[in-house]
């Protein structure tokens, strides 16, 4: 499959595009007029620029507006033509975009405007280029793909076909499948687009907020799998409106970009008979995850003691030092900590120490870590094999590392690699008497990870595509400090212990949420239970301090659902909130933050229960902040 991408689609000055696209892995572009309009660069130049990076141009576009009800109209708009086929006969681009007409003069009579389009595809013809006509959602008389085809159809031209615009097409709920009716080289080009779900004017959801395919919420792969069945086989190409791309580091959209290609033609690849797509990429398979077993948490000097006490309160122990370093490895439940509480937190997130702790690292056990590494680079992943810190230099390469944001990775260990805990640390003597300790948890039900909004996007597409994981429903939560919007994914088929990540938007970059609590984006790490209210006594015992929930919330909760006084007191004295989704229901209690940003969450799932208790955010985060 050849890939290709618009201008429009990237920040920076054209030549800035160019080169990001191309060291991106694409084959070529879409010129976006407005951008070559803008550029000191002649159209010649261009085409050896683009030559000179092994790109072809693939596309001319916008031609607005062609068609008119005023002939003089029609006439200059023809003559306006002309003037494009020359400069894309100097760009060495053969096809020209014509979008369907928005305007009160548009021709509103199927045989004028089949006819407007033969004469101008006669004209293109006579340059040996072709048409691709586009129905723009908003469009006057033709807004969607049949009735730009019915024309196309009806003109039966050589040099017109239609330009399907995924955008277009499903922002209207339109059903995609009649593209298989349409002949696979009528169709001229292909624009790829997602968008996340949002209740707004098409145009303005068009223009603001489209982004790759594996960062929204339309349906691409069965959208792709139409187009392949139709037999196109011209470039897949991505032309994305979107603010934040447009002011965010270019080299990085662009490679942001290519990976949403590799991830949707591996989603269709799985759709389609091979016979049918013998060209279509497909990322290795990797071997099951089998839940999180390890963190890092970088507390920094100045947090170290808040950090240890509240683990203390949920039944970890000490149960070694690193030798070398200012690490301390904190166990209960099977799952392991790993403080870092050394200058800098030279590990892995330096120069973050102002909203300190944060969660470095997430280890999740695999049996093949490689497979993981393949499976990353395959989709353009950085994967590194990680050796630990080990006592005397000791290493470990039995684990495999992707950085999801800038401060967190998530690492995939192997069978090995326990064992490197062991090498790299000098554990407590046991025999004390607690490894005897009755479990408080089940295990990590799931890790909330605040994220910056201009990573937004690319850490949705690295966790849909590598790990294949799903979005479930988001929620906008109105909190105490403003919106919040939320994600959470997880792990397909990942039986009783799937990965599941909850995502917080926290505005600005990593280096800057300073404080983000206070806009709500705070990471955490929830352990599940089977019996929420010993876990909590348990703790208690151990000193932990409940979140004063106020009487409010109680009395709200029996309003709504009519629970038993007793199990509300219970509740409100270990500070343990409620949620139900019908049948399944949700219990949950969590710690005051430690430093600025950072909490625990206890959690017990009853019955199937699927999401995350967000009806809670905003009494959790008021608790929260009257705490702190
Ligand atoms: O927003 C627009 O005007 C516009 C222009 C060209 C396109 O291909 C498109 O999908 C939208
Ligand atoms: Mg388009």
């Amino acid at each position: 499959m050849r890939t290709s991408i618009a201008t429009v689609s990237l920040s920076g000055t054209l030549d800035e595009k160019l080169a990001a696209i191309a060291a991106a892995g694409f084959d070529g572009f879409e010129v976006f007029e407005p951008d070559f309009v803008g550029s000191p660069l002649s159209a010649p130049d261009l085409a050896a620029r683009a030559r000179d990076l092994g790109l072809t141009v693939d596309l001319y576009q916008p031609f607005r507006d062609l068609d008119s009800v005023d002939p003089d109209t029609f006439a200059r708009n023809l003559v306006r033509a002309e003037r494009k086929f020359d400069v894309m006969e100097q760009l060495g681009c053969d096809t020209l975009l014509v979008c369907s007409s928005p305007l009160p003069q548009a021709v509103r009579d199927d045989d004028l405007l089949t006819e407007q389009l033969t004469v101008l595809a006669d004209a293109a013809q006579r340059r040996g280029l072709r048409i691709a006509y586009e129905a723009l959602a908003w469009g006057a008389h033709v807004n969607t793909y049949r009735h730009s085809w019915k024309l196309v159809s009806a003109a039966d031209h050589p040099a017109l076909g239609v330009c399907l615009d995924s955008f277009h097409i499903l922002s209207r709920g339109d059903d995609p499948s009649g593209i298989r009716d349409i002949p696979g080289d009528k169709i001229f080009f292909l624009q790829l687009a997602d968008a996340p779900a949002m209740a707004m004017d098409v145009l303005q959801w068009s223009r603001h907020y489209r982004n790759f395919p594996g960062q929204g919420n339309f349906d691409l792969t069965a959208f792709g799998t139409h187009v392949q069945a139709a037999g196109y086989r011209g470039p897949w190409s991505l032309e994305i409106f979107n603010d934040t791309f447009r002011g965010s580091d270019t080299g990085r959209t662009a490679a942001d970009a290519h990976r949403s290609l590799l991830y949707l033609e591996g989603e269709v690849a799985r759709q389609v008979a091979a016979d049918s797509s013998p060209v279509l990429f497909e990322a290795p398979a990797a071997s099951p995850l089998e839940g999180v077993v390890s963190l890092r948490i970088a507390a920094g000097p100045g947090k170290d003691d808040a950090l240890r006490t509240v683990l203390g309160r949920l039944g970890f122990r000490l149960a070694g030092v690193h030798g070398a370093h200012d690490l301390q490895l904190w166990r209960h439940a099977g799952v392991t900590v790993v403080v870092d509480a050394s200058p800098g937190t030279v590990w892995t997130a330096p120069g973050l120490p102002a909203h300190l702790p944060v969660l470095t690292q997430i280890g999740v056990r695999s049996a093949d870590p490689e497979s993981w590494a393949a499976r990353a680079r395959a989709l353009e992943v950085r994967a590194r094999d990680v050796a630990m810190p080990g006592a005397d230099g000791g290493t470990d390469t039995d684990v495999v590392r992707l950085d999801v944001t800038d401060a967190t990775s998530l690492d995939v260990r192997g069978p090995a690699s326990a064992a490197a805990w062991e090498a790299a640390f000098e554990l407590y003597p046991s025999g004390r008497g607690w490894e005897d300790d009755v479990p408080l948890f089940t295990g990590v039900d799931h890790v909330g990870l605040a994220i910056p909004s201009d990573n937004w996007d690319g850490v949705m597409l690295l966790l849909r595509s590598v790990f294949a994981m799903e979005p479930h429903e988001g929620l906008d939560v109105t909190d105490a400090v403003g919106m919040l919007r939320n994600r959470a994914l997880e792990e397909p088929g990942g039986g009783a212990d799937p990965l599941r990540l909850t995502l917080g938007m926290v505005p600005g970059s990593v280096t800057s949420h300073l404080g983000a609590a206070r806009r709500g984006g705070i990471g955490h790490v929830a352990f599940g239970c089977s019996d929420i209210f010993t876990t909590a006594a348990s703790m208690r015992a151990r000193g932990f301090e409940p979140l004063p929930i106020p009487p409010n919330y109680y009395d709200d909760l029996d309003a709504r659902f009519g629970l038993p006084r007793a199990l509300l007191d219970r509740m409100a004295e270990s500070g343990i909130l409620y949620d139900t989704d019908g049948d399944g229901e949700f219990f949950h209690l969590f710690t005051p933050t430690v430093g600025a940003d950072f909490f625990f969450e206890v959690v017990q799932r009853v019955r199937g229960y699927r999401g995350y208790g967000d009806a809670n955010a905003a009494v959790r985060l008021a608790a929260q902040l009257r705490a702190m």
